[in-house]
């Protein structure tokens, strides 16, 4: 059996295309009333709406029910998963794969080094790279990245058909590329919000891109992790779907329109944890750090704007 942490659109997507594989699946969430409705309708209408539970998914809200899963995904927003293992920790032991991208604020590590500081006991590994919940759940294909120390069982566990894993052992490259992107899609969402066009949107972009590879590169990951689907394939997704909340986050930021605070946009407090890493270790990161000033309302979006196009012209 696996084990999905959190009914959200990614860990119910999960739940779906490996339940129709036939593979027992037992879903978690905290709100019981929430693990009743879904029982009874074998949906979730409010998460992933339109799409039918296979018969192989359990649904629950007890964390016991999830002791005998070959593997537990996490798949929670960034900011909640320290909490939740610090309250859970019965799930020491387990394999444990983290489905989540971002940047915990408070101590500035990745999913990964989170779950082995809390489970010290567990093999670690994180899923991550370019892939809409609802196209998941459609069953429309989707290719991810499986980053572990050692990860071919949980790739074969986990692939199917059309949700195909490929393996690294890059963790920290395929961690950081999930949620550098974030950032760099809420400020290509800021860019079309503002109605600076495409070009700019590219330039945005590619400079990121240049960012991201920077501080992965610092902290140890490969380069070609950050070329990959867990880097620039996420970057190319995410910066030009409005299917992609932190994309439309930042449409809603440039265009000087309210935004729904109870959606998830990881890229908004990722954003804060990585100007402020990036600070400590003396990076240039200045989309980054403009959208974390922007989002704190340090910074006007004209002032935005005007500090990134009057940076001093430098070789690409
Ligand atoms: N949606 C997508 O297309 C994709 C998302 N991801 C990643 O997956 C992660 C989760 O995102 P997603 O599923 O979309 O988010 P959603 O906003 O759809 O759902 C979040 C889920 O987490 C639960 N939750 C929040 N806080 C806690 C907590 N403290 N303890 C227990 N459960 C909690 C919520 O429960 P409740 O309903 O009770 O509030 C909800 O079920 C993110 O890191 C995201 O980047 C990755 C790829 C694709
Ligand atoms: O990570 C995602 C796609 O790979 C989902 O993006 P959003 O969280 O911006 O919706």
């Amino acid at each position: 059996m696996i084990g999905i942490v959190g009914a959200g659109a990614f860990g119910t997507a999960l739940a779906v295309a490996l339940g129709r594989e036939g593979r027992a699946v037992t879903l978690w969430a905290r709100d019981g009333a929430h693990v009743a409705e879904m029982a009874r309708t074998r949906a979730n209408a409010g998460r992933l709406p339109g799409v039918a539970f296979p018969d192989s998914i359990t649904v629950t809200a007890g964390i016991a029910d999830l002791k005998q899963a070959e593997a537990v995904l996490l798949s929670l927003p960034m900011q909640a998963l320290r909490g939740f293992l610090q309250h859970n920790p019965g799930l020491n032991g387990q394999p444990l794969v983290a489905c989540c991208k971002g940047v915990d604020l408070l101590t500035l590590k990745g999913p990964t080094a989170l779950i082995a500081a809390a489970c010290p006991n567990s093999v670690t590994a994180i899923l991550t790279g370019p892939s809409f919940a609802a196209d998941i759940a459609r069953g429309l294909p989707t290719a991810l990245t499986l980053a572990s120390a050692d990860g071919e069982a949980l790739q074969h566990l986990l692939s199917t058909p059309t949700l195909r894993l490929y393996r690294t052992t890059d963790v920290i490259g395929a961690e950081l590329g999930g949620a550098l992107k974030n950032v760099i899609a809420i400020a290509a969402g800021v860019v079309m919000g503002a109605g600076l066009g495409d070009s700019a949107r590219a330039a945005l972009m590619t400079r990121g891109y240049a960012e991201m590879v920077r501080l992965a590169q610092a902290l140890g990951a490969r380069a070609e992790t950050l070329a990959g689907l867990s880097g620039f394939g996420d970057l190319v997704l995410t910066c030009t779907s409005a299917q992609s909340r932190n994309f439309r986050f930042g449409q809603a930021l440039g265009a000087g329109q309210g935004f729904d605070p109870t959606v998830t946009v990881e890229g908004a407090a990722t954003a804060k944890a990585v100007h402020n890493m990036a600070k400590s270790m003396d990076i240039d990161m200045p989309i980054t750090s403009m959208i974390a000033a922007l989002i704190d309302n340090q910074i006007t979006l004209p002032q935005a704007i005007t500090a990134l196009l009057t940076r001093p012209l430098k070789q690409e």
